[in-house]
């Protein structure tokens, strides 16, 4: 089944941990190249694109040889301290390789809760487009973390992608997963689990088979993926679910081919053109 985007211009991609680090803990660089390459590759042809990436501890833990994520909450933020700035340094050697310009902001919940500080932020996204430069997005993880009541937290970058997409008025929100879509159960604990390819509505049923990361680096698993793309179907966009193993096949989600779970209303083919890739 063939789905076409309308009109879209402006969107958002979510790259998680178990995608930038391979299984053995080292940095996967030929998804941050693959990835420069496709988002630069999409920026020259118009689109308006935002990076929300994850990374930093699993950065930080490959940059320091920790093999076993520390439980301790300071020993997280000091991984995130040294793996956002490593993480930073890779995409911005990968991306001008590619001719294209990277800003860098580190949110907290708490910025959004505002309207001041909330505009002052999209205000900022907004000055970067103008001038194509691609905003890149993480948590601030080395201040959001409130042990007592987590109001600065977001705790995971899906629903920190979903809102940054809901409030930047992004047509679409591609999320970049160890795994190739939805399925009606956990696909790493059950062999017979099937791929779902389209949803429109987020009902009791799918919320059963949603289960946690099953993964060393992954944080959130289905179920924050669930409640970004209810978020944008309930603003109306679209949430795209695919692998993230190879970061160009955001150019077949664009193209409007059918690939990993389309969240959102079915949308009418439109004329090519509006498509055009080089
Ligand atoms: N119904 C489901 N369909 C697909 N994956 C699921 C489902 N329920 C739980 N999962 C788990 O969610 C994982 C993806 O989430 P996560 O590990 O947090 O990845 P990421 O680091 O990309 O955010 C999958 O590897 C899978 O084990
Ligand atoms: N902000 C954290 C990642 C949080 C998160 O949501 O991780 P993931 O489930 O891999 O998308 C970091 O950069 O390490």
């Amino acid at each position: 089944m063939v789905k076409r985007m309308l009109h879209c211009k402006r969107l958002v991609v979510k790259i998680g941990t178990s995608s930038l680090i391979h299984q053995n803990g080292k940095v996967n660089l030929q998804t941050i190249d693959r990835l420069a390459y496709t988002l630069a590759a999409l920026t020259n042809q118009g689109y308006e694109l935002v990076l929300v990436t994850s990374g930093a501890i699993g950065v930080g833990m490959a940059k320091l040889g920790v093999t076993v994520r520390p439980a301790e909450i300071a020993q997280q933020q000091a991984l995130a301290a040294i793996g956002q700035s490593e993480l930073m340094t890779l995409y911005t050697q990968r991306f001008s390789d590619y001719g294209a310009k990277i800003g860098q902001l580190l949110l907290t919940h708490d910025v959004f809760d505002y309207p001041q500080t909330r505009q002052h932020v999209l205000d900022t996204i907004d000055a970067l487009l103008k001038r194509q430069v691609m905003p890149i997005i993480n948590e601030n993880d080395s201040v959001a973390v409130d042990e007592l009541d987590h109001r600065t937290t977001f705790g995971d970058n899906d629903q920190l992608s979903a809102l940054v997409a809901k409030q930047i008025g992004a047509d679409l929100l591609v999320v970049l997963s160890d795994i190739d879509g939805l399925y009606d159960r956990d696909p790493n604990r059950h062999a017979n689990a099937a791929l779902i390819p389209a949803i429109t509505h987020v009902s009791a049923k799918v919320l059963a088979g949603a289960g946690g990361s099953s993964t060393r680096f992954g944080t959130g698993g289905m179920v924050t993926k669930l409640k970004a793309a209810q978020v944008m179907m309930r603003a109306g966009k679209h949430m795209v679910l695919t692998s993230g193993r190879d970061p160009r096949i955001i150019l077949r989600v664009v193209a409007g081919e059918s690939v990993g779970t389309w969240f959102g209303a079915e949308l009418e083919p439109v004329p090519s053109e509006i498509h055009a890739t080089n």
